[in-house]
This record gives C-alpha cells, structure tokens and sequence, in this order.
C-alpha cells in the first residue's frame, strides 16, 4: 500500500472568517503516519487559518474535509466537515492534539488540573495521567509549579504547558503550530526529541513555523503556503527543482533560499 493511502488527507475547497473574502482557496495535502510535514509561508499567508479549517473553527468553511485514510475504506473526519461522519459513527475518530501559538488555559484551573481536564477528556486512565504528567513536569522542569495557576507563569512557562498538554494524550496526530519562539535551549532540545519519539510511535505531525533552518532538518516534506493558496509541496529537493531558474546552485539550495526564491517571484509576477 502506498503511503498516500494512509494517514490523513486534508482538502480546503475555500475558507476564511467571512463568506465575501475566503482566505484559503483550493488546498490538499496529507500528512502520512509517523512523517512530519512543515507548513511554511510569510506572514499572513493562512497557515494558522489552515489549522483553524482543519479544526472546524472558522466561520466560513466550504468543501472542507479532514480525513483520515488506512487500510480500511475507513474516513473518519477530524471535524464533523463531511458528510460521511454521519455513516462512520461506529468507528475511532481519530486523535488529535492542537498545540496553539498562543497559549490557551484556565485561569482558575492550576497546571496539574489542566492535565486532569486533558485525561478526562481524552479518557487517561489516573495511572497513566500520574506516569506520563509527572514524567513530563519533571521533564521540562516544572514540578515545582506543578500546583500553581498558570496566569503566574512566564511566557516560555505557558508555552511548555501548552506542548505537555499536546504530548500527554499521544495522538495520532499533532498539530502544532510554531512552537519554538520562546522556548530555551533545553525546552526545545527536548521538544524536538520528544517530537522524534512520537513519529517513531506512528504519530504524524503537521508543523507550522518559520524557523526554516530546524523545518529544514526535521521535516521530510513541506507544504509552502503564499495568499492563501498553495505554492509549492513535496520534499526540499522538489521545492530545489522549482527553483531551477534562480541560480546554477538550486540543488544545493537550503529551504530558506527556496522559500525566498519561490515567495519572491510570486510576489514580482
Ligand atoms: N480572526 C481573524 N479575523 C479576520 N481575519 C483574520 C483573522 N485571523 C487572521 N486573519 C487574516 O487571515 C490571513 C491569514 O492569517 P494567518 O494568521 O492564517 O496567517 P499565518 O500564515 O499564520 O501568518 P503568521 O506567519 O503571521 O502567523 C491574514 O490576512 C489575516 O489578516
């Protein structure tokens, strides 16, 4: 079977927080399991809105589907977008985690009951949430505010909070979008780590950034977004070869040269 033919395949007809101006237009792309894909594009260009579509939360959503494709002619939508959810109700839906730019919490829940919340929502059993909670706090160091409320944190503190929530549950799916601004050193020695561990589980994760030089070395393909529509997909050496009339050197180009290259020449067209 072809790897196509697994994992999860995404398609935005169009989409955007008004019907009169879409954002997105016309958008495929599938994330196969245990492969990290990278979403890239300058400022403004729809990838957290892609994200959002993905999730259901945009106001405007049309042809939109997120699907997930396995041996089976299983289709279980991530969100209820599809009409085939409803003949699909016998089956797992599959599990996601959504781990934000910014971070997104209760200010009257502290970090541990945030984990409780996660659990019961995504059924962890209380040995599981104890084992994996605490390994993580002690992980990334915050044992110590284990009990604290996270409105007393520092910015790279609630961004750590965030990532424990995605990890905890050990998704199918991540998506995560730019989650290296603000963590330290460590944070995102261990983020990166803990992301390799989970794509050796099976997880696949769809990653939003524009630190290209880290997408560059983790990612195997890239899915390169410019006004909403998509440019460019598939691995570096695809995105090289659309780089063909820039310089002699396009092979050896990194992704940042590609994506200037390719953003660059949309923009003078
Ligand atoms: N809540 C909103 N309401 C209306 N328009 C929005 C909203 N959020 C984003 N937009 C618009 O949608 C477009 C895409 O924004 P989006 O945040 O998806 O871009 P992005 O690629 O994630 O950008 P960045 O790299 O800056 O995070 C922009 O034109 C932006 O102005």
């Amino acid at each position: 079977m072809e790897d196509q033919d697994k994992g999860y395949h995404i398609h935005i007809e169009s989409a955007g927080y008004e019907k009169k101006q879409p954002i997105l237009t016309d958008l495929s792309f599938h994330v196969s399991p245990g492969e990290m894909i990278g979403l890239i594009g300058p400022n403004g260009a729809g990838k957290s809105t892609a994200i959002k579509a993905m999730l259901g939360r945009l106001p405007y959503l049309k042809g939109t589907s997120f699907a997930q494709l396995s041996n089976l002619s299983h289709s279980s939508p991530l969100s209820d977008l599809t009409k085939e959810q409803e003949d699909e109700t016998e089956k797992e839906p599959v599990s996601w985690s959504y781990i934000p730019e910014h971070p997104v919490y209760y200010d009257h829940l502290t970090l541990w009951e945030h984990f409780e919340l996660m659990a019961a929502l995504h059924r962890l059993s209380p040995t599981v949430l104890e084992e994996r909670g605490n390994q993580l706090l002690k992980q990334y160091r915050l044992q110590a505010v284990k009990h604290h409320y996270p409105a007393s944190f520092s910015k790279g503190m609630r961004q750590k909070m965030m990532l424990m929530l995605g990890l905890i549950i050990r998704p199918d799916l991540y998506l995560i979008d730019e989650p290296f601004i603000g963590l330290d050193p460590r944070g995102m020695h261990l983020l990166l780590e803990q992301l390799q561990e989970e794509q050796k589980r099976g997880a696949g994760i769809l990653l939003c950034t524009h630190v290209l030089d880290t997408a560059e070395r983790i990612c195997s393909r890239f899915v390169l977004l410019h006004q909403g529509s998509l440019l460019a997909q598939g691995t570096l050496d695809d995105l090289r070869e659309r780089c063909q009339s820039a310089s002699d050197q396009y092979r050896s180009f990194t992704l940042s040269q590609c994506f200037h290259y390719l953003t660059e020449e949309m923009e003078e067209a």
